[in-house]
């Protein structure tokens, strides 16, 4: 479906959810220094064919404006004639998109997930045990074991992305850039925004047992 094609109340929906979710994060403190940037697809997905609404890049995302979004292609390229640049990562969100066809991408900056990048970077993932909140995913089983995966964190955002299809794992809706930030989606805005608190939860879980347990070996 090309992007014309898609009606306009369509993409003002889209736009209207955008800001609420930019909102509602901005008031938790989740953009520090303008980090962070949000997406949600708009219209039908094809792979090799799709249109999303994006944050524009360097903007202070605690403030609401007419220039906060824009669309862009599977490629990244505006869907349209405009004067805003889209996020400087919108590579990594075209390549979740493509390799999920998730409906919301929502990538933020928090202490806690750029220590527990760190305190695993070893091991390229964080293990979780059998806690309640991995059930936000989906994932029912008995003490469910998961690891969410962690990737570099180069300047040239080009190259995150093969390691970003290398290491997603479909049964875990976020990926963690080294003492960078969390990617997570999920198939609409609700969904994305269930995962990403999830994600958070279970970071400060992770970290506070590691360090229970560093502290009864020392
Ligand atoms: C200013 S620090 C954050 C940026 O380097 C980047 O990681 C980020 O999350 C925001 O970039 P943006 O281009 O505004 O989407
Ligand atoms: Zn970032």
């Amino acid at each position: 479906m090309s992007f014309a094609a898609i009606a306009l109340e369509e993409k003002q929906r889209v736009l209207a959810e955008l800001g609420e979710v930019k909102r509602l994060l901005s008031s938790r403190g989740l953009f520090a220094g303008t980090s962070g940037n949000l997406s949600i697809r708009v219209g039908d997905f094809v792979p090799e064919s799709f249109d999303f609404a994006i944050t524009a890049s360097g903007k202070d995302k605690s403030l609401s404006t007419p220039e906060d979004f824009l669309f862009v292609d599977q490629d990244g390229k505006p869907s349209e004639a405009t004067a805003l640049k889209p996020s400087a990562e919108t590579l990594i969100h075209c390549e979740i998109y493509k390799l999920t066809g998730c409906g919301a991408i929502f990538h933020v900056h928090t202490v806690m997930n750029n220590v527990i990048s760190e305190l695993f970077w070893d091991r390229k993932s964080i293990p979780v045990d059998g806690v309640e909140l991995i059930k936000a995913f989906q994932i029912w089983e008995e003490e469910a074991h998961i690891e969410i995966p962690i990737v570099s964190n180069f300047a040239h955002i080009p190259s995150i992305v093969p390691e970003v299809t290398d290491r997603l794992d479909p049964r875990i809706p976020g990926i963690v850039l080294r003492k960078h930030g969390i990617y997570a989606w999920g198939a609409n805005a609700f969904e994305a925004k269930r995962h990403l608190e999830a994600f958070e939860f279970l970071f400060e879980y992770a970290y506070r047992w590691e360090m229970l347990q560093q502290n009864r070996r020392s």
